[in-house]
């Protein structure tokens, strides 16, 4: 695995081969772990993807996942109860579940998104969008749009215009606006998991604009404490921004889990 890999991303990937438990693996789940769907309710991780998780855990990794969901959406459609010591980070680090203890904590919603509740309907008129309700974040999606992309394009302006006004922000994602809170993102949620754990060697994978703070933060990680790193891109057509910044780029959830599956078969 990675023959091209820059030294400081073959010295991470050494250092999990070797001692894995003194690691940190953590994962965007949409587009990462899971293939892309139409319906989100249906996501579920490509096939394999938990059960190298379960064996890199096993052997001590400190296993986690970094994902704009729901923390207990993700554990649920993710099945992750059995893999040992793992974090779910939702809400992109707002919510937190750990397998030890088996809890959530998550902070209240925000007021002013049942304005945005509100309002939202007015503001989408008769477009053919579908909104996700996640409790601390509503998402737009035009993925099942006759012209998805066009119908993203123009709901950006309007959609954004809503959360301003409500002193709220916009995640741009996959075919999807999302109007959340402000004040947390995937880059300082590993951060704080880095500096909790005490990794010292960290891989992230991601797919997403919303990745894009974690693999910043990686690369500040390996510059001021000169903690290793392997950021990891998993590739489509649709998301091109993170592949100047990765280590390596797959091709997709179905990659990365061949890529896993190499980790767990070169752990010393
Ligand atoms: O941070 P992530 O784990 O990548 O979550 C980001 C968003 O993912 C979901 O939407 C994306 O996946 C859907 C299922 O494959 C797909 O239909 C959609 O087009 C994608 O944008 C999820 O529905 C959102 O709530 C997450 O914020």
């Amino acid at each position: 695995m990675g023959t091209h890999l820059t030294p400081t991303a073959r010295t991470a990937l050494d250092a999990i081969r070797t001692h894995p438990s003194r690691s940190l693996l953590a994962f965007d789940f949409d587009g990462t772990l899971a293939p892309i769907v139409e319906n989100p309710e249906n996501s579920r991780p490509y096939p394999g993807a938990v059960d190298a998780l379960k064996v890199l855990a096993d052997r001590g990794a400190r296993i986690a996942v970094i994902t704009g969901r729901p923390a207990e959406v993700a554990v649920k459609y993710g099945e992750f109860e059995d893999v040992t010591g793992m974090t779910v980070l939702g809400h992109y680090g707002a919510e937190r579940w750990d397998q030890g203890t088996g809890q959530i904590t998550a902070p209240p919603p925000p007021p002013a998104l049942d304005d945005v509740r509100r309002e939202l309907p007015g503001v989408l008129g008769e477009a053919d969008a579908w909104v996700e309700e996640k409790g601390r974040a509503v998402a737009v999606h035009t993925r099942r749009a006759k012209n998805p992309q066009a119908l993203w394009e123009a709901l950006n302006p309007p959609i954004t215009d809503l959360a301003t006004r409500h002193g709220l922000i916009v995640e741009p994602g996959r075919l999807v606006l999302e109007i959340r809170p402000a004040g947390m993102d995937k880059g300082a949620a590993l951060t704080t998991l880095a500096e909790e754990t005490g990794a010292e060697a960290i891989l992230y994978a991601g797919d997403d604009l919303g990745d894009i703070p974690a693999f910043d933060a990686v690369t500040t990680l390996r510059e001021t404490t000169g903690t290793p790193g392997l950021l990891i891109c998993s590739g489509s057509k649709e998301v091109t921004a993170l592949t100047t910044r990765a280590d390596l780029t797959v091709d997709g959830p179905a990659g990365v889990v061949r890529l896993l599956n190499q980790l767990v078969n070169e752990l010393s």
